[in-house]
């Protein structure tokens, strides 16, 4: 079953245009001109149910204003869409008590109350039945380790805390697709691994259809099938993982700590970064080699104190997609 079925989806916006000056703005009151903005442009999309999907793009390439149409926020200038077999402009109301969404930058929970008070609301406003409600929200309690934080107001948690409490919330209404938008933003290397988990089990466990836009190649990289990226309102590429991973998820930046300073390296695939002191930043292609050679071939040379390795940011990696594909449109 199609989770998600787009065709030609395209949302012009229409922006005043001001001249400069005092005259121009008088001007811009009585006679205003107009100038068009192609935010998405005859976007076509098929998303089954069950999948984990990331929707890639840098800052301006329509993301937001895609979702904003697919959850029945915005009218399309043109084209159709289908979430869950409703139409999400024209049955947005219905379509409201199948899905779910989750903005890392924008808590949905009331700041100076506890999580179980927006838990208490969210089964008002999606009417859920008293028993079911009882029983999901001690399931998510369970899963999602909630116990502790339940009753504390939220202005009082961690980010983690706060958001592993945002996720649960998104889904006391058992939705069928639930939106991500950054979930693990602003999160340490820890808490980013204990979210990642409970969205891949989230997924796994109940089919939830998930749509993710992340900044976070580790994000991408961990828990989505299939990627989109999408630059100036169109797809430039819509790849499974495995081929977004072979073809542009290569680079892996290691930063290494060390006891002595280091020589210049020169080995394959690797090119050095930076070197200090005693520090080294070296990126690597693991299309060419892996990072446990890298590591083994520094470890026989020098002495470690720390070591990190980090994807490169997004921006990098959708430049490299544009240099592949040179802005055309991709299988995989
Ligand atoms: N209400 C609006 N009126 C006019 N232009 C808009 C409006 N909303 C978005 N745009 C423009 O449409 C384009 C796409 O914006 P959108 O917010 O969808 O991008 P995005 O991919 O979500 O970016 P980001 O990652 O920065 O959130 C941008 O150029 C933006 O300025």
């Amino acid at each position: 079953m199609k989770a998600i079925r787009v065709k030609g989806l395209t949302k012009r916006f229409s922006q005043k245009r001001k001249k400069e000056g005092f005259a121009g703005s008088v001007r811009a009151l009585f006679r205003p001109e107009f100038t068009e903005k192609t935010a998405v442009r005859g976007i076509d999309l098929e998303v089954e149910a069950g999948e984990f999907l990331a929707f890639l793009g840098p800052n301006g390439a329509g993301k937001s204003t895609t979702i904003k149409m697919l959850t029945g926020i915005l009218h399309p200038s043109e084209g159709e869409a289908e979430v869950l077999g409703f139409c999400p402009w024209k049955e947005r109301k219905k379509l409201a008590y199948r899905i779910g969404s989750v903005f890392g930058q924008k808590s949905q929970l009331w700041y100076h109350l506890p999580p179980s008070d927006t838990f208490e609301l969210m089964r008002r406003i999606y009417e859920l039945d008293e028993a079911d409600y009882r029983k999901r929200r001690g399931e998510l309690i369970e899963r999602f380790e909630l116990g502790p934080y339940i009753d504390v107001p939220v202005r009082k948690l961690s980010l983690g805390e706060r958001m592993r409490c945002e996720i649960a919330a998104a889904l006391l209404h058992r939705p069928g697709i639930v939106f991500l938008d950054e979930p693990t933003i602003g999160l340490d290397v820890v808490v980013k691994m204990k979210i990642r988990e409970l969205l891949r089990e989230m997924n796994e466990e109940e089919n939830i259809t998930v749509f993710l836009t992340s900044h976070d190649a580790g994000d991408i990289e961990q828990l989505c099938r299939r990627a989109i990226v999408i630059n100036h309102g169109q797809i430039m590429l819509d790849s499974s993982m495995a081929d977004m991973k072979r073809l542009h998820l290569t680079r892996k930046t290691i930063a290494l700590q060390l006891k002595e300073r280091p020589e210049p390296i020169h080995y394959p695939g690797v090119e050095q970064l930076e070197a200090g002191d005693n520090r080294l930043k070296l990126s690597v292609d693991t299309s060419q080699t892996s990072i446990e050679q890298v590591l083994a071939f520094i470890v026989s040379r020098y002495r470690l104190d720390d070591v990190t390795i980090e994807d490169p940011p997004m921006e990098k990696i959708i430049t490299h997609i544009y240099d592949r594909h040179s802005g055309g449109r991709d299988g995989g």
